[in-house]
């Protein structure tokens, strides 16, 4: 099994290039993050070849404070493309396979239209470069609101999509609180999934406690033939490098 340290989450009292370099001496695989704009490209480029570790993926803009995405708000496409083609060219410079396109805050036909309109923009710029565009469903709990909330809501769309290209973040964390059934969920989902995460339930703690037997799920992974690394998103409960006994019992 091989692991992604999501950069968001983890070794946050430090600068993203440094994260990278923690988590390449506590043995990860690889790394993830969330928004890193802040950084220029090139010293996030320089530590991950400096370590050997890809940025599997980053986000798209949350867009103004209380937000969480723009890609489902009618009226807001401009600001949703602009905030696509950012999130590619930073992915373009520092090698990154996919970006996560956040739906925002909304509901209803209108939402779903516009979301589908700017996952068609993604998903067509994104191609030639190679680059995958990920879809999260997220907990009502953490984000009450969001557009996207079931991975059952996530699969029509990307039906309905047809890109190639356009696929499912199966966050076991998000998906165990709101659908659950992840053994079969995540066999029936497979053909979809472009990336998968965890952290335990419903502590969004590191996977070895909580409700989710974590052992099962990732022999479950392994037994399903997905060789890419899953990304611990977790939250740890003291600094990040005293959270990591999960990564030798568990791997
Ligand atoms: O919240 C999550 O699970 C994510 O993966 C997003 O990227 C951050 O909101
Ligand atoms: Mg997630």
């Amino acid at each position: 099994m091989r692991f992604s340290a999501n950069l968001g989450f983890l070794w946050t009292d430090r600068p993203l290039p440094d994260a990278i370099r923690a988590a390449a001496a506590a043995g990860f695989d690889a790394v993830e993050c969330h928004w890193p704009y802040d950084t220029p490209a090139p010293d996030v480029a320089r530590a991950l070849a400096e370590t050997g570790l890809p940025m599997l993926g980053l986000n798209t803009r949350r867009g103004a404070p209380g937000e969480n995405g723009l890609l489902a708000l009618k009226g807001r496409e401009e600001e949703a493309r602009a905030a696509i083609d950012e999130a590619l060219a930073y992915a373009a410079q520092i090698g990154a396979g996919c970006v996560h396109a956040m739906a925002g805050f909304a509901t209803g036909p209108e939402a779903e239209a516009t979301f589908l309109a700017n996952l068609r923009y993604a998903a067509d710029a994104a191609a030639p470069q190679g680059i995958t565009i990920l879809i999260e469903p997220l907990n009502h709990y953490d984000a009450p609101g969001y557009f996207l909330t079931t991975t059952t809501q996530a699969a029509r769309l990307i039906d309905s999509l047809g890109a190639p290209n356009l696929k499912l973040m199966f966050d076991c964390y998000h998906v165990q609180i709101m659908e659950g059934d992840l053994t079969r969920r995540l066999e029936r989902m497979l053909p979809k999934i472009g990336h998968i995460q965890f952290a335990s339930v419903p502590d969004r703690g590191p996977p070895d406690t909580g409700e989710v037997n974590f052992t099962h799920v990732f022999a479950t992974i392994e037994r399903l033939g997905w060789t890419g690394p899953l990304g611990a998103e977790y939250r740890p409960t003291a600094h990040t490098d005293d959270s990591l006994g999960w990564l030798t019992t568990l791997r």
